[in-house]
């Protein structure tokens, strides 16, 4: 079976490979129709969704995954968020929401004046592609925790979800 990830970002489509070695896995640009950066949970999981399902009915028989980052507000801190959703061939919805931490306050800032994090961060860590390699996440974890690896809990929360669907049918 094949599973369409709606993104080109090798951080979001090899952690959907590393749960699915047994299918066919394969990244395409789609539209979010969220901002670019996201600035909520409700935003952010509507990113998903949408690039979920355009995934899932861009090809009859397959299955979509949308992965979606932002970022939301709780208690004066701006928070990294993710969420992530599987479209079945049937049309149901699974969802799930990845880890968030903290973001500091100078990021918080440039986030506020309309940048987007992915360019923050390179700009920050002076570094290039951070959103397809370690992710801010791994910046601020001191690379214990990187995209691919938060992204990967995010599918297999949706792998497991789906499968005691089916099983329990
Ligand atoms: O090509 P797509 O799939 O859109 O991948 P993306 O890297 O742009 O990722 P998202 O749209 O899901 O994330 C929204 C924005 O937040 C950035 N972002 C989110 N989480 C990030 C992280 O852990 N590290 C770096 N940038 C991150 C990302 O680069 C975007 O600017
Ligand atoms: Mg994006």
């Amino acid at each position: 079976m094949k599973i369409i990830v709606g993104s080109n970002n090798y951080a979001k489509i090899d952690a959907v490979r590393s749960n699915f070695s047994d299918f066919e896995v394969m990244g395409m640009e789609v539209a979010s129709k969220v901002s670019s950066q996201p600035f909520s949970d409700e935003e952010t999981l509507e990113g998903a969704i949408n690039r979920a399902r355009e995934c899932a009915s861009s090809e009859k028989g397959s299955m979509g995954i949308g992965l979606e980052g932002g970022v939301m507000e709780l208690e004066n801190d701006l928070y990294l968020c993710n969420w992530g959703a599987l479209v079945d061939k049937q049309e149901n919805v699974f969802t799930a929401s990845g880890a968030r931490i903290p973001l500091p306050d100078e990021v918080a800032k440039d986030l506020s004046k309309g940048k987007e994090l992915g360019d923050i961060m390179d700009e920050y860590a002076q570094r290039s592609e951070i959103r397809q390699k370690e992710g801010a996440i791994g910046i601020f974890t001191n690379e214990l925790v990187n995209r691919k690896e938060m992204f990967e809990h995010v599918v297999r929360l949706l792998k497991g979800q789906y499968e005691f669907y089916y099983k329990n049918g």
